[in-house]
């Protein structure tokens, strides 16, 4: 069954983020928090989301499920497909709650808990449907990190399993199954045997919590985000691979490098942990540092996708999904007749030293437009893989004025003309606060077929489409430049 509406109960960091990444794939929400700020605390970290997405999927139009607030538990599971419990880890609680809920909801609907490590078969245990409860357990910003891990207790039924694992996928995460149900799942046992080291170093006097952070930043962590430890230390092992990485630093592991055992939180090791942590952030809020973590992480989704491996290529499958679903931005006709299908807010990294937009991101708004263009016209999926698709075999860009970061920008597309294999275009890049024209670009396309590699002709659906546009836009004024080369004095 397609889950178009779910509770959040508890809204706090977690559920917050939840709530955040089922709205901009689509999902109704609806949330039970008793803090007296929960609207304000979601609309904050939905716009986070939102600026976030904006700069994942540049282009789409995302439809954005709606956000309702419940007075109770009860009221926020009435009429969904799916529950997402994200209540203070206390088992107490969760048990007290969980029960609660399940009593209200018809039997088929399943309960994700967001636990980090308590063990289902406890949190089942008041439930009169216990076969309906699954661990879902997801990584901070939910709406970022593809992660969940999916874990069931002694009742939990295998259908259970399945749809939560289908919906976490619908909406773009990457559902690892946790095949034993044991304590701290795998990656919060990994997680945690870092942590307690790192508080370790702190508490002996070893290094502070900025110079661990930089222990991880500039080297392991950056090589974990795409191969983990294993394939990471498969590498490290020369041609010869893990066997010689184990005999080589097989007896390191007899030393006594590490603790394990968490040390004790005393106040004077929680004070020099808060301490030196507050000294790090040196004065940059909370919700500063989120944006920044957010834009490293985009920055870091961005590049695995394009490789198509890892997170990427879970980004990457997501992407072309949202993509089938959404249409392109469609102001469908601006006043003057052009099509409006490609709109962008000047990200903060697009500015360059002169403290504008820099050259080629004008470029990437042009190429993000014409790709509305094609999906206007019908380039979906199948029609790549079966038929073909344009390549820009041509662009002439001219600057006409400058962009700030933050502006509003949209792009006028006129099809100048079209026949079976080409396709001419005209782009204007518009400020939208005045509705200045910042850049043209003129382009030309050529069809070339998926089969051969070569130019060919178009589908006639597509070529249809293109030539009804085209006929629309012949009345109307060529675009000044058009056919124009650089123009160098003499
Ligand atoms: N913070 C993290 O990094 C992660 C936390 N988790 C798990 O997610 C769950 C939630 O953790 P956080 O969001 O970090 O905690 P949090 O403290 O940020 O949020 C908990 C929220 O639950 C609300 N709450 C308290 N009693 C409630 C009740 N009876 N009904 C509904 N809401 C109630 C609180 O007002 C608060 O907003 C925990 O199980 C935790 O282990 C999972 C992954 C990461
Ligand atoms: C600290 N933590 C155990 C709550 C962390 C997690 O569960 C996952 C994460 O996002 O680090």
């Amino acid at each position: 069954m397609a889950i178009k509406r779910a509770g959040i109960v508890g809204g706090g960091v977690i559920g917050a983020g939840w709530a955040a990444r089922m709205v901009l794939n689509g999902i109704d929400v609806q949330v039970f928090d008793p803090d007296p700020e929960i609207a304000r605390k979601l609309d904050t970290v939905i716009a986070h989301a939102r600026r976030a997405y904006g700069k994942l999927f540049p282009g789409l139009a995302l439809r954005e499920g709606t956000v309702t607030i419940a007075a109770t538990a009860e009221a926020a599971v009435a009429g969904v497909d799916f529950v997402q419990e994200s209540l203070p880890e206390r088992e107490d609680l969760k048990r007290r709650v969980l029960a609660a809920i399940d009593a209200v909801l018809p039997p088929h609907v399943v309960i994700g808990s967001s636990t980090s490590g308590l063990l289902p078969t406890s949190l089942q245990a008041d439930m009169a449907h216990p076969e309906r409860l699954v661990v879902g357990h997801p990584f901070n910003p939910v709406y970022l990190l593809p992660l969940v891990e999916i874990c069931g207790g002694e009742k939990t039924g295998a259908a259970a399993k399945e749809t939560a694992a289908a919906f976490y996928s619908a909406i773009g995460m990457h559902p690892l199954h946790v095949r034993k149900e044991i304590d701290g799942f795998i990656a919060d046992r990994l997680l945690e045997a870092l942590w307690r080291e790192a508080l370790w170093l702190v508490n002996d006097g070893v290094a502070t919590t900025e110079e661990i952070d930089d222990a991880v930043r500039y080297g392991a962590g950056l090589r974990w985000s795409f191969m983990g430890t294993f394939l990471i230390y498969r590498l490290a092992g020369g041609e010869a691979g893990m066997r010689h990485f184990l005999a080589q630093f097989g007896p390191a592991l007899k030393l006594p490098w590490t603790k394990l055992e968490a040390p004790e939180l005393t106040d004077a090791l929680v004070d020099a942990v808060a301490g030196q942590s507050d000294d790090q952030a040196k004065g940059v809020s909370i919700r500063e540092l989120e944006a920044l973590r957010d834009d490293c992480l985009v920055s870091v989704l961005a590049g695995l996708r394009s490789e198509d491996y890892g997170a990427g290529a879970v980004v990457k499958r997501h992407h072309q999904a949202l993509m089938a679903a959404t249409a392109p931005v469609s102001k469908a006709q601006a006043a003057d007749g052009l099509l409006v299908l490609h709109e962008v807010t000047v990200p903060a990294d697009w500015i360059d030293y002169n403290g504008h937009m820099t050259e080629y991101r004008y470029l990437q708004v042009f190429g993000d437009a014409t790709d509305a263009l094609l999906r206007h016209i019908g380039l979906d999926q199948a029609y790549l893989a079966a038929k073909g698709s344009y390549y820009t075999v041509e662009t002439h860009i001219m600057h006409r004025g400058e962009t700030k970061m933050g502006e509003g920008l949209h792009v006028a597309t006129q099809i100048l003309s079209v026949d079976a294999k080409r396709l001419h275009l005209f782009h204007r890049i518009v400020r939208s606060r005045d509705d200045f024209c910042v850049a043209s670009a003129e382009q030309m396309l050529l069809h070339v077929e998926a089969a051969s590699g070569r130019a060919g002709a178009a589908g006639a659906q597509v070529l249809d489409r293109l030539t009804t546009i085209c006929a629309a836009h012949q009345g109307l004024p060529k675009p000044a430049g058009t056919g124009r080369a650089v123009g160098a004095p003499r």
